[in-house]
C-alpha cells in the first residue's frame, strides 16, 4: 500500500486508549475504514461509532484480547468479512511492568509475552496472506525498550526484543513481495501504561512512575506512524533522547547501563514494584 489510505482498511488492536486510540482517529482523518480490536467492547462500540459520525469512514469493534490466538484470527477474519482484505495491521496492543527479576512471579514474563510478542505474532499470522494480496504495511509498536533492557523491565524489554527479532526477520523474507514491515519506536508517551503496568505478583501498580506532563502525547505518535506507513518507514525512533540512546548503546554499552540506572532510579516508584 501507499500513497492515499483513502478507503483502505487498517486493524489495529488495543484500540480502545492511548496510541491505539489516536492511531483510530488518526487514521479516520484520512478516510481508511477501521477495525478495531480491544478486551472492552462497550468502549470500543462507543469509539468505532463516533469516529464514524466524525469521518464518514465505516469502523467495526472487535472484542479481541491479543494473548488469545482465537481472537486474533476472529479480529482478521472480521476485517476481511467486512472489508474483504486488510491493507495495514497495527499491533498496538501491549503492557508494562515494574518489578526487579529477583520478586518477579514467572507469571508475569509469560504475561508480557504472551500480549505484547505472541499478540503480534497471531495478528500478523493470520492477517499475513491479506497483507501480501495488498502489498500492505505491517506495524509494531515497540520501544526503546527493544533494544536497551531497562531495569525493572525484563519482561517488557524482552518483549519487544523479540518483537523486533521477529519484524526483522519478516522484513527479509519479504524484501521481494512488496509487504512493508516497520517497527515504531515511540519515547516515553502519556497513557495508562505505567498505571496499568504489572507488579512482581502481577497485579496492576494503578499509578504512574514517571511524571507524565513532559511526555509525547499519543496523537504525536499516531501521526508519526500514519506517516511511517505512507514513505514506507522500516523504523522510527521517534525522540531525539531514543535516538541517542541507540547509537550510544552500540558505541558505549556501559555508559548506558549507568545513565539507565540513574534515570530509573530516580522514578517516584524506583526499581522496587
Ligand atoms: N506510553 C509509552 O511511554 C510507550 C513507549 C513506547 C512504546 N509504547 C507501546 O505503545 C503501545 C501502546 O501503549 P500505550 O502507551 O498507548 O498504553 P495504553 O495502556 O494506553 O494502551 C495499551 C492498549 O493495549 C490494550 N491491551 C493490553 N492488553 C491487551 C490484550 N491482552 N489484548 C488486547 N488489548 C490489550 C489496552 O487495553 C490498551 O488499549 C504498547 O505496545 C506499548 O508498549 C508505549
Amino acid at each position: 500500500m501507499s500513497g492515499t489510505l483513502h478507503r483502505k482498511t487498517i486493524v489495529i488492536t488495543g484500540a480502545s486508549s492511548g496510541i491505539g486510540l489516536a492511531c483510530a482517529e488518526a487514521f479516520a482523518r484520512h478516510g481508511s475504514n477501521l477495525v478495531l480490536g480491544a478486551r472492552r467492547f462497550v468502549d470500543l462500540c462507543a469509539i468505532a461509532q463516533s469516529l464514524e459520525k466524525e469521518y464518514g469512514i465505516r469502523a467495526v469493534a472487535v472484542q479481541c484480547d491479543v494473548a488469545m490466538e482465537s481472537d486474533c484470527k476472529a479480529l482478521v477474519q472480521q476485517a476481511i468479512n467486512t472489508f474483504g482484505g486488510v491493507d495495514a495491521l497495527i499491533n498496538n496492543a501491549g503492557i508494562s511492568m515494574r518489578a526487579l527479576f529477583a520478586d518477579l512471579d514467572l507469571a508475569v514474563l509469560h504475561r508480557l509475552m504472551d500480549v505484547n510478542f505472541w499478540g503480534t505474532v497471531y495478528c500478523t499470522k493470520y492477517a499475513m496472506a491479506e497483507l501480501l494480496q495488498s502489498q500492505g504495511s505491517v506495524v509494531a509498536v515497540s520501544s526503546i525498550a527493544g533494544y536497551r533492557g531497562l531495569p525493572g523491565r525484563t519482561g517488557y524489554s524482552a518483549s519487544k526484543f523479540a518483537i523486533q527479532g521477529f519484524m526483522e526477520s519478516l522484513r527479509v523474507e519479504n524484501l521481494k513481495t512488496g509487504l512493508h514491515v516497520m517497527v515504531a519506536c515511540p519515547g516515553f508517551t502519556a497513557s495508562n501504561i505505567r498505571q496499568t503496568a504489572l507488579n512482581a505478583v502481577g497485579s496492576e501498580h494503578g499509578e504512574t512512575s514517571m511524571n507524565e506532563d513532559k511526555m509525547m502525547t499519543a496523537e504525536e505518535v499516531a501521526a508519526r506512524i500514519v506517516q511511517g506507513i505512507i514513505r514506507r518507514k522500516r523504523t522510527l525512533i521517534m525522540t531525539r533522547q531514543g535516538k541517542l540512546a541507540v547509537l550510544m548503546n552500540k558505541l558505549l554499552p556501559d555508559w548506558v547501563d549507568r545513565q539507565v540506572y540513574k534515570l530509573f532510579a530516580k522514578e517516584r516508584n524506583p526499581l522496587v514494584s
